[in-house]
Order: structure tokens, then sequence, then C-alpha cells
């Protein structure tokens, strides 16, 4: 039984060592995310996650994990920013509300899959013009869902969260162990 991580993100790489986990591969999907017209937040992303471990190739015994996390402000989905002037888009409309963050974690092994999602609450402060424009300096928006990343500099703007830390960095701990163990993937061998 190998161990493939279908996943790009050095954050969820890292979440994985926090169990002692190191993939034997790590093989990221190409899939399309565009949201379909009018689809939600939370089914969203769950799809993606069913996805990206659907196109993952593997031997019939590996286990696979993928993940998807996505930023919901209401029924709005904001992904990944394009650029800088979407990053601060985004961080303005979050700025002095609550959002939701959503992780949606797949396990496959052969043609069997298994899948739970993380809801959290996120409170972001309002961003001063300094606050925003150092942020959008320092580059940290790239690559993260609603354009930012709780476990760098942006932890300054969240004074609040209801939930999963780990699900909001990109791979909720409590929930992938259960997964992982359902899909007979010994997480808890001595070592
Ligand atoms: C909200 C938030 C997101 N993120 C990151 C986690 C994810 O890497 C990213 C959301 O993009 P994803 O599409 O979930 O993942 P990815 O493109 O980085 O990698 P892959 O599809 O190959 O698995 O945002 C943080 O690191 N911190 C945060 O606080």
């Amino acid at each position: 039984m190998r161990f493939i991580l279908g996943s790009g993100s050095p954050r969820r790489k890292e979440l994985l060592a926090q169990l002692g986990i190191t993939p034997d591969a790590i093989t990221p999907p190409d899939i399309d995310e565009d949201p379909k017209k009018g689809e939600l937040p939370r089914p969203y992303c769950a799809r993606l996650a069913r996805e990206k471990a659907a196109a993952v190739v593997a031997g019939a015994d590996d286990v696979v994990l993928c993940a998807d996390t996505t930023v919901a402000l209401g029924r709005r989905i904001l992904g990944k920013p394009r650029d800088a002037g979407e990053a601060a888009a985004f961080l303005t409309a979050l700025g002095g509300r609550r959002h939701e963050v959503i992780t949606a974690v797949a396990v496959r092994r052969g043609s069997r899959i298994w899948t739970r999602e993380s809801v959290s609450a996120v409170k972001m402060k309002r961003l001063s013009d300094a606050e925003l424009n150092a942020y959008l300096t320092g580059g940290e928006w790239h690559g993260k869902a609603g354009g930012y990343a709780i476990q760098g500099a942006a932890g300054a703007f969240i004074p609040w969260i209801s939930g999963s830390f780990t699900g909001i960095v990109g791979l909720p701990l409590a929930e992938t162990a259960a997964l992982l163990q359902a899909a007979g993937y010994p997480v808890w061998r001595q070592p």
C-alpha cells in the first residue's frame, strides 16, 4: 500500500507530517476549478475534492488523499485570487464580517471513496489601508483561497474563529485521520 498525496499544497504536506505521515508520492491533479453556474460553496468544495481524488492515477491498493479549501462569503465562492487586485477586493469584502472556510477531504482506495467536510466560521477585522497594502506587498495572498493565510501574517487580522484551525489552513486533521482509518490506512501504528 502506497500513500499518494494528490495535492501540490505545501500546507497539506506539513499537516500530514504532524500525523507522522510522509507520502510515498505527491501527484497534484490538474482539474477545472471553475464553479458551475449557481453552485453553492459547500457542494462546490465537496465536488472538487472528489474530482481531485478521482483524477489521481494510483494502484488498486494505494491510498489517495486530496482536499479542497473554499472561502465562502454568504453564497459567494472566493477562490484563489488571480492577482493582487483581486486579493485586495476579497480582503476588503471579508473585512469586518464573518465568513466560512470549508475544507473537503477525499480519500480513495481502488474504486472506493470516503469524504468529509470541515466548516469553520472566521471573523476578520476591517483592514486599514496600511494593513491591506502591507499584506498585499508581502505576497502571502498568492495561492490561498480568499486571498489570505491564517497561519501567516493574516493571523493578526483574525480575532475569532469557531471550528477547525487545521481545516482553515487546508487539511482538517481530525477528519483526515478518521477517513484514513476508514480506508484501512494504519494512522496510529507503532513506530
Ligand atoms: C483560508 C486559507 C487557505 N489556505 C490555502 C490552503 C490551500 O492550499 C489553498 C486553497 O486552494 P486549494 O485549491 O484547496 O488547494 P491548492 O491549489 O493549494 O492545492 P491542490 O489543489 O493541489 O491540493 O488555500 C491557507 O493556507 N490558509 C488559509 O487560512
